[in-house]
């Protein structure tokens, strides 16, 4: 089996009286989509804020594409590839679209890649250029000259993922896309993060079922703190701990 792309061993972090994480071991193979689900107050936001380094853990590790990333800090962990669709993207709504993405994209190319080597005209047509393929992918293309204040709660979300993406990420952190949107809103998410998958691996943090079970290769589920299963989307529906835990009520 080859190693995956992120293994974290032993998560644990306390908040005075509360056990948020308790030793989680938690992996993400390259190439999958990995949900992961828990009733409200399980440790999701606090394991997503462990992997993007908003906090680092009391103990256990983080390793990612072969490499200790548990104490980087979150700019470290996005350069190494490590991308979280809100967190990392402040969505400028007084800019336009395709400026809030070439800024994104600037960020990446200030921290070292190869547009260094172009001449200033050159690099900013580059620059453009790249942004707008980005908002190709999430399907936003044709209002790249918009204000980003302008577009829809589900096409801003559309946008984030656009900026994360320009970051040119291994590994997509997806903190309930699908929340605040509606029905049509939640189903075009759906179709474009179904879209990415094929280039990006992808963990979704999320509470709408449907899309869960929808688009994940495997899921993990967090219960008080603890994994209580990982497997596919027919082993975790069929788990008895988590029926009883968790999915009882969703099903
Ligand atoms: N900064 C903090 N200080 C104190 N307790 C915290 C802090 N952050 C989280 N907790 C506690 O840790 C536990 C896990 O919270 P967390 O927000 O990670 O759960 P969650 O699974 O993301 O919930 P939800 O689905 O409602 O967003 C909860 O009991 C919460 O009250």
């Amino acid at each position: 089996m080859t190693d995956p792309l992120l293994e974290v061993l032993g998560l644990s972090r306390r908040f005075a009286a509360v056990d948020a994480l308790k030793a989680v071991n938690f992996t993400v193979a390259a190439g999958e989509v990995h949900a992961l689900i828990g009733p409200n107050g399980a440790g999701k936001t606090t394991f997503i804020h462990h992997l993007s380094g908003a906090l680092t853990p009391d103990a256990g590790s983080v390793r990612f594409a072969g490499r200790d990333v548990t104490r980087l800090t979150m700019h470290e962990r996005v350069r190494a590839g490590m991308a979280r669709s809100y967190q990392i993207t402040n969505v400028f709504l007084g800019l336009s679209l395709l400026d809030n993405v070439a800024l994104a994209v600037q960020g990446r190319r200030d921290a070292g890649s190869s547009f260094r080597f172009w001449r200033p005209v050159d690099r900013e047509a580059r620059l453009f250029e790249e942004a707008l393929a980005f908002l190709e992918q999430v399907g936003l293309a044709a209002k790249h000259g918009q204000l980003a204040g302008q577009l829809s709660h589900g096409e801003q979300r559309a946008l984030e993922l656009a900026m994360a993406l320009a970051t040119k990420p291994q590994l997509l952190l997806l903190d309930e896309p699908m929340a605040g949107t509606g029905p049509e809103e939640s189903a075009r998410m759906v179709e474009l993060i179904e879209h990415l998958a094929r280039h990006v691996t992808i963990l979704l943090v999320e509470h709408d079922m449907d899309a869960v079970f929808r688009l994940a290769d495997r899921i993990s589920v967090l219960v008080n703190g603890q994994l209580i299963c990982t497997g596919t989307p027919d082993e975790v529906r069929n788990d008895a701990d988590v029926r009883r835990a968790y999915l009882g009520d969703h099903l």
